[in-house]
């Protein structure tokens, strides 16, 4: 627990540590993240990375290996580290903070937890975002999601642990494109990629084989540039990527056939279609209350539908010093409170990805409680919804 670690340890500089960063790296059975785990332990840009992984076994590091630790740590040739999860993840985190802490290591630049192929990575962040003491010294950066360009569309259509794994990610990794061969494999993973575009738009892509997958461009996703400290927030919100994305989503699906009948949880379009990505915008200052309002009903009565909210609001309180969402389904950061607006763009933006939670009751809550306009992102249902009619939704809209 907490008390474990010296308390000095925050103090040995003047004022607090700045977080470290924590990126999960999460993807299907199968989807090349031990391999991609393997590439990257070797290379100089990890250093004072640690990674906690499952298994060692796995990974199979042992030409790697220069010093086996006590506690589970092991420190690679590239200065690297690899923790295996032994106990749980609380303790192995809090293990990484007392070397840290004792100067055992000399810096910890960033964490990465691979999570195994069905996990949903919602519950490892919230390990670090419950933990009173974890959530001072950790900061989420980024979900990194690994998908297979031959296998992923039809893990897709059949997993719903994939789609979520899809939907909450910063950066989506495509694996074994090299393997797309035939014309029929091609057209395949055009297929993935226009669903992966209505599951989420915004996260930036990379190709392992084409040599994009390297630490700098898989990581360094969260909200401050890490060169600069400075808050990058129109890259970190990628609003943008929502506009077309979010608003049409009943006709992207059409023409895709069913295949599976139509049990529960078989239905691909259905499914789809019930994972949504949208983005919230105001021109006016938003109440603390409302605000808190807004996002305690949100996650108290829809917290499981909420994949990833993200956001950055004008507070009516103060103006001049945006504060910083960030959550994933009913767990929220502590909200931070920037400084300055880091540029001109002074408007509330919130991006959501959602699950059964159709955009047009989250507008209309979110009205009912800032009593903002939001003119840049029209929507008909909104006008035509009846969001008390709509709070007991459970199934899609159609
Ligand atoms: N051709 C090709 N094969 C790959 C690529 N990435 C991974 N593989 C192969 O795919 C298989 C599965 O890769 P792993 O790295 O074990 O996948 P994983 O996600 O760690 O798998 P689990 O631990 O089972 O979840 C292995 O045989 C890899 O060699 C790739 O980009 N191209």
């Amino acid at each position: 627990m907490a008390s474990e670690t010296p308390a000095p340890a925050t103090g040995r500089r003047k004022g607090p540590k700045p977080p470290i960063p924590l990126s999960v790296l999460t993807g299907f059975l199968g989807s090349g993240k031990t391999t991609l785990l393997n590439r990257l332990l070797k290379d100089p840009a990890m250093a004072n990375t640690a990674v906690i992984i499952n298994e060692f076994g796995e990974i199979g590091l042992d030409h790697l290996f220069v010093e086996q630790a006590g506690d589970g740590i092991v420190e690679l040739s590239s200065g690297c580290l690899c923790c295996t999860i032994r106990g749980d993840l609380v303790t192995t985190l809090e293990n990484l903070l007392r070397r840290l802490d004792n100067g055992r290591m000399e810096r910890l630049d960033r964490v990465v937890i691979e999570t195994t192929g069905l996990a949903d990575p919602a519950p490892i962040l919230h390990t670090v975002m419950l933990h009173p003491y974890l959530v001072m010294r950790y900061r989420l950066e980024s979900v990194i999601t690994l998908v297979d360009a031959v296998n992923g569309l039809s893990t897709l259509e059949e997993h719903e642990e994939a789609r979520k794994q899809s939907a909450v990610a910063d950066r989506l990794v495509f694996t074994k494109t090299d393997l797309l061969t035939t014309e029929a494999d091609r057209s395949a993973f055009e297929q993935l990629k226009q669903k992966l575009d209505a599951l989420n738009p915004a996260a930036r892509r990379l190709d392992v084989q084409a040599g994009e997958a390297v630490a700098e461009r898989l990581f360094n996703a969260g909200l401050y540039n890490p060169d600069t400290k400075i808050p990058d927030v129109a890259a970190w919100l990628n609003a943008e990527a929502y506009e077309g994305a979010g608003h049409d989503h009943g006709h992207h699906h059409h023409g895709e056939a069913h295949t599976h009948g139509h049990e529960h949880g078989h239905d691909v379009n259905r499914h789809s279609e019930s994972i949504r990505a949208f983005t919230l915008s105001t021109d006016r200052p938003v109440p603390a209350s409302a605000l808190e309002m807004f996002l305690d009903l949100l996650r108290s009565a829809h917290g499981p539908k909420l994949l990833r909210v993200k956001g950055i609001v004008q507070l009516a309180e103060d103006p001049d010093r945006p504060v910083v969402i960030h959550g994933v389904q009913h767990v929220f950061h502590p909200p931070a409170t920037l400084e300055a607006w880091p540029d001109d763009d002074r408007r509330t933006r919130m991006v959501f990805i959602t699950k059964d939670l159709p955009e047009g009751f989250v507008r209309k809550m979110f009205e009912a409680f800032s009593g903002a306009l939001l003119p840049d992102t029209p929507d008909h249902k909104a006008m035509t919804d009846n969001p008390l009619a709509i709070s007991g939704f459970t199934g899609p809209v159609r």
